[in-house]
């Protein structure tokens, strides 16, 4: 699996006219497993740490790379590395039909027409939305929205996906296929959620609370320590 790692990395942001806040603490982490869950309760800094992976935000201090490839320095390598999934598809989604929102996605990787659209298509069927290739993307559910999504990220067959709160939008049919979709990759996976059974399919867990990662273990051991801060 590939390898992330945070070197002591923080994020500080300006509040205008009242000095800055820390929105992540100086985080040393070292990321090899195929499946990394991050949970916590809102505004606790998951997003700002899913978001450092892939250079969408950057590092006030420390360094973070993934592959030996620093995130600030070699933004645009990195980006072809890590895929990044949001939580409202609409942040992706941009083109008027699900197939030209592929080719949008493959654009800069297949030249030529003719062949972008096969392999859009393609991709399309891989994620069981070839019957909607020509629907406007917004006649598709909730659901498939979101995998029209992921499959955008998918087409670019990124080394790692990052996916924030993918599900956080979606019925329990949804979120399951959504799910399993993520669930089934071979790629390196890290998945913020708010959902314990999703957290509990991983390999190793992150728990942020107040802009630090307070608990880092076995999805059992991580999870009774968020249940723990919840309750207290
Ligand atoms: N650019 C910014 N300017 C000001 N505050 C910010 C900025 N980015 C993040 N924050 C604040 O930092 C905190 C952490 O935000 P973040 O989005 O990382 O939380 P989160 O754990 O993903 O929350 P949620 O579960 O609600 O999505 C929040 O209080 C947020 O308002």
């Amino acid at each position: 699996m590939p390898t992330i790692e945070l070197d002591e990395a923080s994020v500080r942001v300006p509040l205008p006219g009242r000095g800055e806040r820390e929105v992540l603490a100086p985080t040393t982490l070292t990321l090899t497993e195929r499946r990394i869950g991050v949970i916590g309760a809102n505004g606790s800094g998951k997003s700002t740490l899913a978001r450092l992976l892939n250079g969408l935000v950057r590092p006030t201090s420390g360094r973070v790379s993934v592959e030996g490839r620093d995130v600030v320095r070699e933004g645009a390598a990195v980006r072809r590395l890590v895929g990044f999934c949001f939580t409202d598809p609409a942040a992706q989604l941009v083109m008027p039909t699900c197939v030209e929102d592929i080719e949008l996605s493959l654009r800069r990787r297949v030249a030529d027409g003719t062949t972008r659209r096969a392999r859009a298509m393609e991709v399309l069927a891989a994620n069981g939305l070839a019957d909607h290739a020509h629907d406007s993307v917004h006649s598709l559910s909730g659901g498939q929205r979101q995998l029209l999504a992921l499959a955008g990220v998918l087409a670019l067959d990124p080394t790692v996906v990052v996916a924030d709160e993918p599900t956080t939008l979606l019925d329990r049919a949804n979120t399951r296929r959504v799910g399993d979709t993520l669930f089934g990759l071979d790629q390196q996976l890290v998945l913020v959620t708010h959902d314990l059974d999703l957290a509990a399919r991983c390999d190793r867990v992150l728990v942020v609370d107040a802009a630090r990662v307070v608990a880092d273990g076995s999805p059992s051991d991580s999870i009774a320590h968020y249940t723990g801060l919840v309750d207290r």
